[in-house]
């Protein structure tokens, strides 16, 4: 069994596993992956309770083709060996690493993840791995934290604990985030993994939100980290390419394969001029919109 690194991501919605009424059905709003907090949303005394959690929800609960990631405790707590077993054990698909600062915290965390897969019977590779890099040390060392595993499928920029490092605050405006966002989307798209936005906190600045969520999807972002409901359909609607935009891709995709066999290398497509440095976005177009299921075509 292969699990699917590149599977489409545009909403990783957190969701506290102290809350059991929370577990039972997420599944509705239909976000691409439910990330199952151990972590901060988690009291420190209810660690195992969560755990317990987490274990009855996963093994019992039929999520939906959602993806299900478990976001583990940091890796200087007493808690991120345990919670990689009970997440194994109970069947994730991922498990997400906070606060990542170099390749060998991806490296402790697979070793640790083959050792579960190995206890647990699971397919040997079948649990993948992403990595939330939260301080200036994580950023400086993306490009390593990327390479570090073949499990590991992309990192996300955690921007509550990296402004804290970083000795300012969530402004509202994106400048306290502005190099910290380039940098992993440049660095994840050098080594070819994917990357995600920060959770907005501001739940009920919906035009702030709307905002954020066209900066960075512009930046390059695969998609974002949500904390409510009320937040998936807006970056499904940004995220997702609409009607105009696919039929631009097909007719690019078209032209440029019918051009190649005249001869032609450059021309123009609506008025744009196009040649083949654009099929491969062009193409990226088309395959975005038929995972998120809105294709109609036959590309
Ligand atoms: C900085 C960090 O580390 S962020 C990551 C850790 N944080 C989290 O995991 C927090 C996740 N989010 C939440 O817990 C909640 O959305 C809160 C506490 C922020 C707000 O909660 P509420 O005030 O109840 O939100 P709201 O009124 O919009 O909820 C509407 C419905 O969505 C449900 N809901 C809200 N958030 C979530 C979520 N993250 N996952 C699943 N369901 C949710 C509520 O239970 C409610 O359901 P109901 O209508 O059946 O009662
Ligand atoms: O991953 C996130 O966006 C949430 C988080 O932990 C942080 O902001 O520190
Ligand atoms: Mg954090």
């Amino acid at each position: 069994m292969n699990p699917d690194k590149k599977r489409l991501r545009r909403t990783m919605m957190f969701l506290n596993t102290q809350k059991p009424g929370l577990m039972k059905d997420p599944y509705i709003y239909k976000p691409d992956s439910i990330m199952f907090d151990l972590e901060d949303a988690v009291a420190g005394n209810q660690k195992d309770a969560a755990r317990f959690s987490l274990y009855h929800g996963l093994k019992t609960i039929d999520y939906r083709g959602c993806e299900r990631v478990v976001r583990i405790n940091a890796l200087d707590t007493p808690y991120w060996q345990e919670d990689i077993r009970c997440a194994v054990a109970a069947g994730c698909d991922a498990v997400r690493i906070p606060k990542t600062e170099s390749a060998l915290d991806v490296k402790r965390v697979e070793k640790a993840v083959e050792s579960a897969e190995i206890e647990f019977a699971r397919y040997k590779g079948s649990v993948l791995i992403m990595a939330a890099i939260e301080s200036a040390k994580g950023v400086m060392k993306a490009l390593e934290i990327c390479e570090a595993s073949e499990r590991l499928f992309g990192i996300a920029l955690s921007g509550g604990d990296y402004t804290k490092d970083l000795q300012t605050h969530i402004t509202g405006t994106g400048i306290e985030l502005m190099g910290a966002r380039q940098n992993l989307v440049i660095a994840a798209r050098a080594a070819g993994v994917q990357c995600f936005d920060t959770v907005f906190t501001d739940l009920d600045n919906t035009e702030a939100f709307r905002e954020e969520v066209t900066r960075i999807h512009l930046m390059g972002f695969d998609g974002k980290s949500v904390i409510n409901p009320r937040q998936i359909s807006i970056v499904h609607e940004i995220f997702t390419p609409c009607r105009k935009d696919i039929l631009f891709a097909e007719k690019v995709v078209r032209e440029i394969e019918d051009k190649r066999e005249k001869g032609i290398g450059v021309f123009t497509v609506d008025g744009k001029m196009i040649d083949i440095a654009f099929y491969e976005g062009a193409r990226r177009t088309i395959a975005l919109a038929k995972a998120s299921g809105v294709y109609g075509g036959e590309m």
